[in-house]
């Protein structure tokens, strides 16, 4: 049986991500979505799942960003509806009001902007590597006052009170998470409806050929491949160096895919597949 790991600890949104699609597996928690990364390609574990992209607060930077560096391939996607809850230990409960800070990942401390500064405009943010290590921080430091933003999963886990619920500021609030390998193979994910499939490319353009950009879109464009996220990301060598992450919505095939990848080729530019991948939500 494959094992599967996530960002941990348990009581994530990951965590109910990688439930929904593996409901029959060995789960293993990381605490940090590298760490994750690094158990697939050394193999301890067969498949990570980790978060890809929100609706409202966009991608999760540090995810693309390892990924792109690694012998990972993506093979599928699952698309979670995120409620965001406040919850403070059950102590706390009466004094929630006079918070000096609250816990959570910076993406969901960021989806609840609006309700923060007009419920709590004094309260500190402090960021944790997940949403249910902040539960768990406020499980464990009772004598402190301070709140964490989660959801009903790490309330139960970690023994908190929830005291506000749906405090994100959107309601339509989704996540992404993807699911990554070391081979690309054909996954079946179970108790979840098959929405489409999707190929991811990374695309580097050369720097002394101005226009390419449109041209690459170009490549695209006269075949109709529909794209649904084109987004820059840093090369990190310097201002002005980016790379492209380029969604299509279709499986990779024989003939479009690969005649649009060698076109953008033949620009100068540099193309890794990063995944072709069905996608499932509830
Ligand atoms: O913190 C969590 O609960 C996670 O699962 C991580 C995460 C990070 C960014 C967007 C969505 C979920």
């Amino acid at each position: 049986m494959s094992k599967i790991g996530y960002l941990g600890p348990k009581g994530t949104f990951t965590n109910i991500a990688v439930s929904q699609a593996f409901p029959n597996n060995e789960l293993e928690p990381f605490s940090t979505i590298p760490s994750c990364m690094d158990a697939v390609k050394h193999e301890e574990i067969q498949y990570a799942v980790l978060p890809w992209e929100n609706a409202i607060e966009g991608s999760v930077n540090l995810t693309i960003d390892y990924l792109v560096n690694q012998k990972l391939t993506i093979v599928g996607e699952i698309i979670v509806p995120i409620r965001q809850h406040l919850m403070v230990h059950p102590q706390n409960r009466d004094c929630w009001e006079s918070f000096e800070a609250v816990y959570s990942h910076s993406h969901a401390i960021s989806q609840c902007h609006q309700y923060l500064y007009k419920h709590l405009p004094h309260i500190e943010f402090s960021y944790k590597s997940s949403t249910s290590a902040a539960a768990k921080h406020v499980k464990e430091n009772p004598e402190q006052r301070i709140a964490a933003i989660g959801n009903e999963l790490a309330a139960s886990e970690y023994g908190l009170d929830i005291i506000k619920h749906d405090i994100h500021d959107f309601d339509n609030n989704h996540t992404r998470f993807v699911i990554l390998s070391k081979q690309a193979t054909d996954l079946e994910v179970k108790d979840s409806n098959y929405l489409g499939d999707r190929t991811t490319l990374m695309i580097t353009l050369p720097t002394d050929h101005y226009g390419a950009l449109h041209q690459v879109l170009s490549a695209f464009a006269w075949r109709k491949l529909n794209l649904s996220k084109i987004e820059s990301r840093p090369m990190k060598t310097g201002l002005g160096n980016y790379f492209f992450i380029i969604d299509i919505e279709m499986k990779y095939d024989q003939v479009l895919i690969p005649g649009a990848i060698t076109e953008i080729e033949a620009l100068g530019c540099k193309v890794t597949t990063l995944g072709s991948y069905p996608y499932y939500g509830k």
